[in-house]
């Protein structure tokens, strides 16, 4: 809608990144598109801050072509629009797509910035399976283990050689649905984990302060990917996995809103909107709302 409009530095890029295929149920592939098409998008579109760039997908099958090889394609091409946007001088924002896109996104950070980065992984899942571990296939489910540098060698190495990310700046925030391997992985690679008990117990806003003093020491820079699924159900249900409880999509906004005022934050991405599920748009107003917390930055 907006792309041919002239941005000038300094303003928030969207980036569609329109792919299923790292997941079972592939309808997150409709979701970048869904977004752009929603009233919730609409409303804000106006907003002399953000301009939507361009929406990127999978090439389509060819002989034989596996799904991986697909999604590495797409990663690879993620990745340099992102660092584009940030050699422009621009604010990138991924919208997905399942959360295999994670690997472009980020790698293109890594890219742009010359050195590992690090991340606030917030998800009601840990992703942090390898090909060997997985017991899905499913390659949503192994983007931060790649990023971090293990997994399907076709999947790494898209940004810097090795791992794109700082473990030690690294933090997963909101988990409750995880296999034990994954675990393992990310104790085994100093990554922190901050489960979805512990904020219970120790109160989100505690439990936020901490993740972002971990990530923000990254001196490179640090992002944020968001996956919805994070989220309860009962405020975000257009997601691919859903999972119970989850956090209160109140302090997901404030916690966006506060972390936007971090002069170290580079990008930022929302992954895993599945409008099959969605209930009367209330997902995609969420994911507006989450966009407006970035403004005014
Ligand atoms: N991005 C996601 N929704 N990931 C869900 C992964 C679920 C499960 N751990 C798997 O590996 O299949």
């Amino acid at each position: 809608m907006n792309a041919d409009r002239h941005q000038g530095p300094g303003g928030i890029r969207i980036i569609g990144a329109a792919s299923g295929l790292g997941a079972q149920d592939r309808a997150c592939a409709d979701g970048p598109v869904a977004f752009h098409h929603s009233q919730a998008w609409h409303e804000l579109a106006r907003h002399p801050q953000l301009d939507w760039g361009r929406t990127l997908y999978a090439p389509p099958p060819a002989g034989g072509q596996a799904p991986v090889q697909r999604i590495a394609a797409l990663c690879r091409q993620l990745a340099d629009e992102v660092a584009q946007t940030l050699k422009a001088g621009n604010f990138p924002l991924v919208i997905g797509g399942d959360h295999s896109v994670a690997i472009g996104t980020w790698s293109g950070v890594a890219a742009a910035l010359g050195a590992p980065l690090g991340l606030l992984w917030i998800d009601a899942h840990l992703d942090s399976h390898t090909p060997e571990s997985t017991y899905s296939g499913a390659i949503h489910g192994m983007p931060l283990a790649c990023l971090l540098g293990q997994g399907d060698k076709r999947l790494l190495g898209l940004g810097l050689k090795g791992a794109q990310l700082s473990p030690a700046h690294t933090v997963v925030l909101g988990a409750r649905s995880y296999e034990p391997e994954e675990f393992d992985f990310l104790a085994r690679a100093g990554v922190r984990v901050i489960m979805a008990e512990a904020i219970e117990s120790r109160g989100f806003a505690a439990c936020l302060d901490e993740a972002v003093a971990l990530v923000r020491g990254a001196p490179a820079g640090f992002g944020v990917t968001l996956d919805l699924d994070a989220i309860d159900p009962r405020l975000a249900p257009g997601v691919g996995s859903p999972e119970p409880d989850g956090l209160m999509a109140s302090d997901v906004q404030t916690a966006l809103h506060w972390i936007a005022t971090q002069p170290g934050l580079r990008a930022m991405e929302i992954v895993e909107y599945n409008p099959d599920r969605d209930r009367h748009g209330s997902t995609a107003r969420l994911i507006s709302n989450l966009i407006g917390a970035l403004l005014g930055r």
